[in-house]
């Protein structure tokens, strides 16, 4: 699914509003009721709610769905924040519609606000939306901070106000901390990324009904993977198909003290479907392989606790992944360095082999094309360089992969997956409980099994990421965020699969 900009946004409205065709106020009426139905189904008559309405078309929705409400019999207050002019005219129209009944107050200073929202009430934060085209001051930050020190919950409008949907909000700017976010349509690039995604609290899609014709033809580098078009990559198994069917892989990592991280990635490549798994160890993981993991078969390097070679003869492996628990050894950076001179099944690169590929120039420049590769934000930016902010961490991400014709799983909580041609795709699965050690080490394991499958490198990280987030949600359901730990992941992978595919 495509994630537009504020100025997309612009564009689909008016699209809308002159192809469907339908006016401007009806489109509003049409988002108010989203809001109204969304917050029905949650709150009863009885919950009242303190709606804080901005000069646009964003305080616009909220006296729309003021008066919606007030018709439905819940108690509403409206608290007009229009020192601006430029007052739109969906704005003025949905303020005269609204009934005297509802009592309306005047914000123009700070003790025009009321001294605390009644306990119990639920606020409303139609301020600015998509339209926000400068940092708030005066009276309108005045009225963010009011909102931000109550104890009732507030529920943005579209975006909360104050933050920018797709540029950086200057640090210390008066932005919205908001329990919910009902957005329309899309969510908003600000919701994807650590730095601002934290203001829009839990938030839900509400479509609209914007034209399908100019969110078809409208191009965005932008996408979120959503589970219709994660089920339509699945391959489901044949009846004659065979273990050679589904692919060999071989992992290499491990060294001493840190072999859990080899066995976990071997455990979910294998529930990741892979047909045969090899998985090469230094000399003192031989006994621990073999018992945690029967199903896989053990090459040993020379060395006792870390990697000095990889094996001979790589081609009947259709894929190798290689970093978990791995350790940087002076010797296994030039076992790199080695390998990467040669031509290789496709790799799968996490954790210390990305630092040694951060740290030797030699590995940068011969890193084999269509390599995936999985750091954090941190060993991300071990590759590239620091990140000022979250926006120029992703323009570092397309030039990586663009230089390097690689793809890379940039981990987070919507981790962002960038492609060589210039494309994100953001996840949408996961949750807090799987920041956790070894996590990270079952991805790559779920990757290395489903490229070694035949997937394209694209397709195995949309699936593999989608699939593992899945995974954390199901073991969270089960066990909890706080308990989950990372070996619940391929515990969960087999349920994480199916719910996939229904
Ligand atoms: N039919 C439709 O189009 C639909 C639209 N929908 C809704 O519309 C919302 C977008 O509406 P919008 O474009 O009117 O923008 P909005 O954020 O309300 O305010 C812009 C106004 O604020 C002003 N302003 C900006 N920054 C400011 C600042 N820092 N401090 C002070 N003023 C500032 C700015 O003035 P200017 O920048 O020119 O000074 C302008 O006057 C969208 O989020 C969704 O909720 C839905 O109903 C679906 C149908
Ligand atoms: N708050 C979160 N929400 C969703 N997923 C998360 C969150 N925190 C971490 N994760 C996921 O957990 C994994 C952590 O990987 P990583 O940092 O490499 O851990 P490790 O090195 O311990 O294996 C990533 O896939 C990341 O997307
Ligand atoms: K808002």
């Amino acid at each position: 699914m495509k994630i537009l900009s504020a100025s997309q946004t612009r564009s689909a409205d008016a699209y809308t509003i002159a192809h469907e065709p339908i006016t401007s106020l009806d489109l509003m009426e049409r988002a108010a009721g989203a809001l109204v139905h969304w917050l029905k189904q949650k709150y009863t008559a009885q919950i009242p709610f303190h709606i804080f309405c901005g000069p646009g078309n964003n305080g616009g929705d909220g006296l729309a769905a003021a008066r919606l409400l007030h018709q439905d019999g819940y108690d509403v207050w409206v608290y007009l924040l229009e020192a601006s002019q430029n007052k739109s005219s969906d704005f003025t129209q949905n303020l005269e519609r609204l009934p005297q009944a509802i009592p309306v107050v005047r914000v123009q200073t700070e003790e025009d606000l009321p001294a605390a929202l009644p306990k119990g009430s639920i606020a409303l934060d139609s301020l600015f939306g998509s339209g926000l085209s400068r940092p708030l001051e005066g009276i309108y930050a005045q009225a963010v901070a009011f909102l931000n020190r109550q104890p009732a919950p507030v529920i943005s409008i579209d975006i909360p106000s104050g933050l920018f949907a797709d540029a950086p909000t200057p640090a210390q700017s008066a932005v919205v901390q908001a329990a919910v976010t009902l957005t329309f349509e899309r969510p908003k690039m600000a919701f994807l990324l650590p730095a601002s995604g934290a203001y829009a609290g839990e938030w839900h899609v509400l479509p609209i009904g914007l034209h399908p014709t100019f969110l078809e033809q409208t191009d965005s580098p932008y996408h979120l993977l959503v589970p219709q078009h994660i089920k339509s990559l699945l391959r489901p198994r044949q009846k004659f198909s065979h273990k050679g069917t589904f692919g060999h892989a071989l992992l290499v990592g491990g060294s001493y003290g840190k072999m859990g991280a080899i066995t976990m990635s071997g455990h979910a490549a294998l529930r990741a479907g892979l047909g045969l798994l090899t998985v090469q160890v230094p000399h003192i993981g031989y006994t621990i392989l073999q018992t945690a993991l029967p199903e896989a078969m053990v090459l040993t390097d020379d060395h006792a606790h870390h990697l000095t070679r990889f094996p001979e003869d790589l081609t009947k492996y259709q894929c190798v992944g290689i970093g978990p628990g791995l350790g940087q050894a002076e010797a296994s950076q030039l076992a790199l360095e080695r390998l990467f001179q040669q031509v290789t099944p496709p790799l799968v690169l996490d954790a210390d082999a990305l630092n040694l590929v951060a740290t030797d120039r030699l590995l940068r420049q011969h890193l084999p094309p269509h390599s995936i590769l999985t750091p954090h934000p941190k060993e991300f930016e071990r590759l590239t360089g620091p990140a000022t902010d979250d926006f120029h961490r992703l323009q570092l991400l397309k030039e990586f992969c663009a230089q390097y014709q690689c793809y890379v799983v940039l981990k987070g909580a919507h981790t962002c997956i960038g492609t060589p041609a210039g494309e994100f795709y953001f996840n949408t699965t996961g949750n807090p409980g799987m920041a956790t050690g070894g996590t990270g080490d079952v991805l790559t394991g779920i990757l290395t099994g489903l490229r070694a499958q035949g997937y394209s490198a694209l397709e195995a990280c949309q699936l593999g990421v989608y699939l593992h987030g899945l995974a954390g949600n199901l073991a969270a359901q089960a066990e909890g965020q706080i308990s989950l730990i990372a070996s619940d992941l391929y515990k969960y992978l087999g349920a994480a699969f199916r719910k996939a595919s229904e």
